[in-house]
C-alpha cells in the first residue's frame, strides 16, 4: 500500500518537455505575452536566469552532492532558478521551431559515438 502511494506520487511529478512547452505557450497567450517572446529575448531571459542561479553558488566554494548543509529555503531556491532556466529554455527551443526532446536524444546517440565507453 505505501509502495503503490509512493509510485502513484512518483506519476504525478512526471511531465514532458512537450507538457511544460505546452503550458508555458498558454501562459504567454493569456497574458498577451506572446509578443516578448523572441528568440533573442528568451536566450537573454534564461543567460539572466543562469546568472541568478549562479548567484547562489557564488562564494560558498565547493559544495557537496545533495547539498547536505544546505538550509530547506536555499535548496528551494535553487529549485526555482534551476526551474526559470528550464523554462526559458524549453520556450526558446519552442519558438525556434526545434524539438527539444527528439533533439536532446538525438545529441545523447552522437555524443556516445563520439566518446565510446571503452
Ligand atoms: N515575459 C516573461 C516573464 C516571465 N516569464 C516566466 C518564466 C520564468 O519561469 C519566470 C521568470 O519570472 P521573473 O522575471 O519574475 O524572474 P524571477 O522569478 O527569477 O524573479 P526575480 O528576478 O524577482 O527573482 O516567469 C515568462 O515566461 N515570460
Amino acid at each position: 500500500m505505501g509502495e503503490e502511494k509512493e509510485n502513484a506520487e512518483e506519476k504525478m511529478v512526471e511531465i514532458s518537455l512537450k507538457d511544460l512547452s505546452r503550458k508555458l505557450e498558454e501562459f504567454a497567450r493569456a497574458r498577451d505575452w506572446e509578443k516578448y517572446h523572441s528568440p533573442r529575448n528568451l536566450l537573454l531571459a534564461m543567460v539572466g536566469e543562469v546568472g541568478e542561479l549562479s548567484e547562489i553558488f557564488q562564494w560558498r566554494g565547493e559544495v557537496d552532492k545533495g547539498l547536505p548543509n544546505w538550509e530547506e529555503s536555499d535548496k528551494e531556491h535553487l529549485g526555482e532558478e534551476l526551474s526559470d532556466v528550464l523554462l526559458y529554455l524549453i520556450r526558446l527551443s519552442d519558438i525556434c521551431g526545434i524539438d527539444l526532446g527528439v533533439a536532446a536524444t538525438k545529441k545523447l546517440v552522437k555524443n556516445a559515438i563520439k566518446y565510446p565507453a571503452n
